[in-house]
């Protein structure tokens, strides 16, 4: 799937401004960005549910302007908030959505029961939707994107309102869809989570796109690959740390830890002249490591760019 090009105002609130994506088939894709970036929008005008004002996208080969029926059926969409039907039981609801997608009657009951079984929700069939919990009813969000066997799939927040064994779950099944030739796009706030999930991760900023990386080169470049970090450490005589180095200049923003303290944004070279100086003044250091993930790392040092050019 490909978007070249795409703008989208609310009145004169621009909300895309030009963003360039591609989300290629095999594999997942992250979309990342602050609050108010543009990533809701992109998805909606993705899933066909609203117009961009320009730009071109091309989903499964079909241009989504001149042949959206081809494009939607080509397309599973679960959004972050969405209604259920709450009279329909749980089967019933794949069902209507079975039929929606023109699925042939004989296939439809034993589809419904494989997405059921794929979401772990088959213990449900018969009951009403109204009685699901929320992550329940977000895992059969999942079911439902999936009634069709679409070849890309767009989720936003997917992972929102999922207790820990279910995103689990859900992470190795975007992993298996990509797996099968799907194209996942998927946008979470969840930056350590992604990490896990995600081939590539497309970086937005006020309705454009900043970066793109493969999640294996972020990684592989480590915390600080893309800029500084925060670093965290814990001393046996860790209790008094932070005020000894809130004396010495240089280490950015120093905050107490029980045992410890947390310092910077800092190089690896500055940190690494820090963990020698402390280990030389007789620190006896049991910790010492960057705070968060790769990609935490990455989008935070995207951003602290961003504001910086702004100023
Ligand atoms: N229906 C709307 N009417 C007016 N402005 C809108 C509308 N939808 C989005 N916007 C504006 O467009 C911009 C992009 O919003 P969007 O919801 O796409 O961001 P987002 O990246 O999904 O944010 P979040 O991470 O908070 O969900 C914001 O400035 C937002 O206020």
């Amino acid at each position: 799937m490909e978007a070249r090009g795409v703008f989208r105002a609310f009145g004169t609130v621009p909300a895309l401004r030009g963003l360039d994506l591609t989300v290629p088939y095999g594999q997942v894709t992250a979309l990342v960005g602050a609050n108010g970036a543009g990533k809701t929008t992109l998805l909606l005008i993705l899933a066909t549910l609203l117009a961009p004002d320009a730009g071109r996208i091309s989903v499964a080969g079909h241009d989504l302007s001149t042949h959206p029926e081809q494009a939607r059926s080509a397309l599973g969409w679960m959004p972050d908030t969405f209604g259920v039907y709450d009279q329909l039981t749980v089967d019933e609801y794949l069902a209507f959505f079975a039929d929606a997608y023109r699925l042939p009657k004989g296939e439809k009951p034993r589809r419904v029961r494989a997405l059921l079984s794929l979401v772990h929700l088959e213990d449900q069939l018969g009951r009403p939707v109204h009685g699901l919990s929320r992550g329940q009813k977000q895992r059969l969000g999942v079911a439902r994107a999936l009634v069709h066997r679409p070849r890309v799939l767009l989720l936003d927040e997917p992972a929102s309102g999922l207790d820990p064994r279910s995103r689990v779950e859900l992470r190795d099944l975007l992993r298996s869809l990509a797996a099968e030739g799907v194209a996942v796009l998927v946008s979470s706030h969840i930056l350590s989570e992604l990490e896990e999930i995600a081939d590539r991760v497309v970086l937005v900023d006020h309705g454009q796109t900043v970066g793109e990386h493969r999640m294996a080169d972020l990684v592989a470049s480590g915390p600080n690959g893309m800029g500084r970090a925060r670093w965290r450490i814990r001393a046996m005589e860790g209790d008094g740390l932070a005020a000894r180095l809130a004396a010495r200049p240089g280490l950015g923003e120093v905050g107490d830890l029980p045992g410890g303290a947390e310092v910077g944004p800092l190089t690896e070279n500055e940190a690494a002249d820090l963990l020698a100086a402390l280990i030389a003044e007789g620190v006896r250091v049991v910790a010492f490591g960057p705070v968060g993930s790769a990609l935490e790392s990455a989008y935070l040092a995207m951003t602290e760019n961003m504001t910086q050019s702004r100023r």
